[in-house]
């Protein structure tokens, strides 16, 4: 009984991969953040054109992580990633306040998307080791996030480059997927 129950476990937890996909505008910092989670370090990058993608295994869970360019041509095939993704990452450059409100019109055109009905997101407000970074009241603000009602979501302040904020931003993200 215990046997079967502990496959039973790892079944639904262990060897499960969960598809997550990291969008946002250029130069937002998705591609360094998803090699701070898969390597925990920073890795030069260059735009990216089409996708990355890795295995994150975080807490006995394993993640396929999506990266896709955030160039305004490469915007219309985000769509082409939804199917069976179970949480999005959408990533905003704090220091960037002249592009906020693209960056929230891309996230009210994503959150319209049936494929991803429900689907929890984290809005991470990255690079807030920047002297001009918006705060998460602006960021909030500006993404009119509070205006999410039908899915769990959550915005924290990160900061890719030095590391701050993520560990934490990927609990919640995390803690929600179990529950
Ligand atoms: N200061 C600072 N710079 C960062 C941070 N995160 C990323 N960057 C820099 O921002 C630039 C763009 O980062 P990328 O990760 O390539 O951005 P991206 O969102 O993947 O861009 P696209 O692939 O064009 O969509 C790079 O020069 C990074 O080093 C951060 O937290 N702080
Ligand atoms: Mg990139």
């Amino acid at each position: 009984m215990g046997f079967i129950f502990s496959k039973l476990f790892k079944g639904l937890l262990g060897d499960q991969q969960m598809r997550i996909i990291i969008i946002g505008l250029d130069n937002a910092g998705k591609t360094t953040i998803l090699y701070r989670l898969h390597l925990d370090e920073i890795v030069p990058t260059v735009p990216t054109v089409g996708f990355n993608v890795e295995t994150v295994t975080y807490k006995n869970l394993k993640f396929q992580v999506w990266d896709l360019g955030g160039q305004t041509g490469l915007r219309p095939y985000w769509r082409c990633y939804y199917q069976d993704t179970n949480a999005v990452i959408f990533v905003v450059d704090s220091a960037d306040r002249e592009r906020i409100e693209i960056a929230k019109q891309e996230l009210e055109l994503m959150l319209q998307e049936e494929e991803l009905k429900g689907v929890p997101v984290l809005v991470l407000a990255n690079k807030q080791d920047l002297p001009n970074a918006l705060n998460d009241q602006e960021i909030c603000n500006g993404l009119g996030l509070t205006a999410i009602k039908n899915r769990p979501w959550s915005l924290f302040k990160i900061s890719a480059m030095n590391g701050t904020g993520l560990q934490e931003a990927f609990e919640w993200l995390v803690d929600t997927l179990k529950s």
